[in-house]
């Protein structure tokens, strides 16, 4: 029978030996197990394939990185982490789900969720921007899942549009968890900043937080200052998709990154002509400087932007709306 516990997936073999004895062989998966088949992308230190498992015929996505390369470039940690943190998120339907690890003499495998309708920064680069219904979906469907990350200890800190993959009904993946950040004590933080002096899950985290910064068009103000990671900036960067699903382009941009960070520090955004004012409100209640002052989640499932929507597993049931 198979069964398969997070992260180190085992499956069990019962065969008779030759005295009649019941053995039970335990088998890793491996790449033997699959039929590998086209590319699906390119990381910096990954490649992303699809592939079939041989015996249930089940399709994958499966993230190949080389050793020797991860090894040189100092990232091992933070392979480790993206392993130790989809480990832990197991049941959540916007979250894409890790079914096993393996490695071979060159490389090291992640077997994912195959999200085969790409990333949501494609769809948005080809509607140009998105309606407020579309928005209004695909925003609940990102918080809902960014709700699970926090009531599991998980601060994602990189969340963009190229993060958010979509599934083949066009439902929300969330990806890339090499750069999240473990909370020793997942009740905490939710806008207290911590990192260097907070709770850190280990030394080796407090220096990658320092080091760490997220994608400038989404970085929190918070980040830049002080360096520190909290929940609440990961609602930062929720309110800078929200604002670029439906005007086309992020709140802060600027010609290079130094002056995108100048703008974020001093809140120098403004809102194009016809943006909706519902979701102009609600954009002003989360890009705001001061973490603690940010509209926390259960305000945001109540805000009049989604009013509306079916929260809970009712959002992942319905058909994701035609993006017209
Ligand atoms: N589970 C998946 N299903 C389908 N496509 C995926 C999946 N995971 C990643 N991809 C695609 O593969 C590409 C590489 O992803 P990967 O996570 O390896 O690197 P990255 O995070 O995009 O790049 P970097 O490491 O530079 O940040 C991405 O463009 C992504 O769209
Ligand atoms: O089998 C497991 O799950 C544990 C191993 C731990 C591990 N072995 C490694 C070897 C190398 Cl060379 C680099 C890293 Cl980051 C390594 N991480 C592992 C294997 C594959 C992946 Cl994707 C992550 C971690």
């Amino acid at each position: 029978e198979e069964w398969s516990e997070r992260g180190a997936a085992v499956s069990a073999k019962q065969e008779v030996d030759a005295s009649g004895h019941t053995q039970t062989r335990l088998m890793k998966k491996g790449v033997k197990d699959f039929n590998f088949g086209r590319t699906l992308g390119e990381g910096s230190y990954s490649t992303v394939l699809a592939a079939t498992d041989r015996q249930t015929l089940k399709e994958y996505a499966i993230k190949v990185l080389d050793k020797r390369h991860i090894i040189k470039e100092k990232k091992v940690k933070y392979v480790n982490i993206e392993r130790d943190t989809l480990n832990r998120l197991t049941e959540h339907p916007g979250i894409v789900r890790l079914y096993y690890t393996f490695q071979d003499e060159r490389s090291l495998y992640f077997v994912l969720d195959l999200a085969s309708g790409g990333e949501l920064l494609g769809v948005l680069k080809k509607m140009g921007s998105f309606d407020v219904e579309c928005t209004r979906f695909y925003g609940a469907e990102i918080l809902d899942s960014v709700a699970y990350l926090h009531s599991r200890g998980i601060i994602h800190r990189d969340l963009k549009p190229e993060n958010v993959l979509l599934d083949r009904d066009m439902h929300v993946k969330i990806t890339d968890f090499g750069t999240a950040k473990i909370l020793a004590d997942p009740q905490r933080s939710g806008s207290g900043n911590h990192g260097a002096a907070g709770d850190p899950i280990d030394g080796a985290e407090t220096d990658r937080a320092m080091s760490f910064v997220g994608t400038a068009e989404y970085v929190s103000p918070e980040l830049l200052r002080d360096k520190n990671a909290c929940k609440a900036s990961d609602l930062w960067a929720f309110g800078c998709i929200i604002y670029q699903l439906l005007a086309g382009r992020p709140p802060f941009k600027a010609a290079n990154e130094y002056l995108t960070f100048q703008k974020i520090l001093a809140l120098e955004y403004t809102f194009p002509d016809g943006f909706p004012e519902v979701a102009r409100d609600l954009v002003e209640r989360l890009l705001v400087l001061e973490p603690a002052n940010r509209l926390p989640i259960e305000h945001i499932r109540n805000h009049r932007f989604f009013e509306g929507v079916q929260w809970g597993k009712g959002l992942w049931r319905q058909k994701a709306p035609r993006l017209k």
